[in-house]
């Protein structure tokens, strides 16, 4: 495992944020190096955090480091590894002397039907998501923040919570994360570690390109604000459940998903609408006879 430091490029303010929210702050994002992970790296550093990037592959997270200036370095290693877990929190510690906020933000999965799933894929959904996360939790809390006394964990999840067909395994595993953040919430509380989910919908990220076209073609049709979520507005959740509020939403699972968690589809429903859009409506009772 290496390690390399950023070079110097500032971010620009935050949009909604006053400048040093998180002044002084030491934050580890998992996945750091792309997508929702680089935005909230980039936001939570426009509030004020210095903010370690860890992830497999060095190349990406150095140009997403380099692209954010001091305030970001890197560790690379794989969160599935005890070894590389430990020394990803390590490095952090060495670095900063603390670590105020995980954003455990690496997971993912592939699309397939369900009765497609391999044992193997499975077990690899489940390794990543589940496995990856609990032990960077842990070791974030063992390590750090239960000798501080204090700390934020944020687990990034995925809404629709009702199930997606084509990813049901990672349903499953982020399902899982859900209830665990549930119940470190109650577990670290009396040490001032608050754990929150993020249940993220669809967001225009690169890694929607590996799903198949017709299926990118269709996601934004999913969500009722009838958009893809944009990577800073994840991030922007991220900053502020890093600010002093995170404390009150620990165990909560909250959505960010343009509405997407339980719609069944447009209003009117294109099968009860008739030619001119009106949806046919039941009759009143008759009024009551004396
Ligand atoms: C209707 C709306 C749908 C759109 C939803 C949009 C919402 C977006 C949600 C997101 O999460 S976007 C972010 C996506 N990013 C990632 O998924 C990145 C991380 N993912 C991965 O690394 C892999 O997908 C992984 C499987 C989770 C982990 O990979 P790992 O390296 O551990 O496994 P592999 O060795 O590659 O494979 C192991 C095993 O898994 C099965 N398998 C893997 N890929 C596929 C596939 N594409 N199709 C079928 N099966 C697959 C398979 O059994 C593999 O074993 P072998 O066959 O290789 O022996
Ligand atoms: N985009 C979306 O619409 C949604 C995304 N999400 C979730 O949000 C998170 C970020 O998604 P997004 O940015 O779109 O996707 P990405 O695929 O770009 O992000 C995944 C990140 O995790 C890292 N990663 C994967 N496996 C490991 C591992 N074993 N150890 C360390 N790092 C790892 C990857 O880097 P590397 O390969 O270099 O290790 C990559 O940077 C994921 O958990 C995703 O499932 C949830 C809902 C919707």
């Amino acid at each position: 495992m290496r390690e390399r430091r950023a070079t110097i490029r500032a971010v620009s303010a935050s949009e909604i944020f006053a400048p040093g929210l998180l002044d002084g702050q030491a934050a580890l994002v998992t996945g750091g190096g792309t997508g929702l992970g680089r935005a909230a790296a980039r936001e939570l550093i426009a509030c004020g955090a210095q903010v370690v990037l860890a992830g497999r592959r060095e190349e990406v997270l150095a140009a997403t480091a380099a692209r954010l200036g001091e305030a970001a370095s890197i560790v690379t290693g794989d969160i599935r590894e005890q070894e590389d877990a430990e020394r990803i929190v390590a490095t952090v510690l060495e670095r900063h002397g603390r670590l105020d906020l995980l954003v455990n933000n690496a997971g993912g999965q592939y699309f397939t039907p369900a009765e497609a799933i391999a044992t193997k894929g499975w077990q690899a959904v489940m390794r990543l998501n589940v496995g990856g996360t609990t032990r960077m939790a842990e070791l974030a809390v063992e390590r750090a923040m239960r000798p501080a006394g204090r700390g934020t964990i944020v687990n990034v999840t995925l809404s629709p919570h009702h199930g997606l067909a084509g990813m049901t395994h990672s349903s499953a595993a982020r399902a899982a994360v859900e209830s665990l953040t549930r119940a470190w919430a109650q577990r670290w509380a009396a040490d001032g570690i608050a754990v929150v989910a993020v249940a993220a919908g669809h967001f225009q990220t690169d890694a929607l390109d590996k799903y198949p076209e017709p299926v990118r073609a269709s996601v934004a049709r999913t969500v009722p604000l009838q958009r893809l979520g944009q990577p800073p507005e994840h991030a922007w959740l991220i900053a502020l459940l890093a600010s002093e509020l995170g404390a009150a939403f620990s165990g909560s699972v909250v959505t960010l998903d343009g509405a997407r968690d339980n719609w069944f589809g447009p209003w009117p429903p294109p099968t009860l609408a008739d030619e001119a859009g009106e949806v046919p409506t039941e009759q009143r009772r008759p009024a009551a006879t004396r």
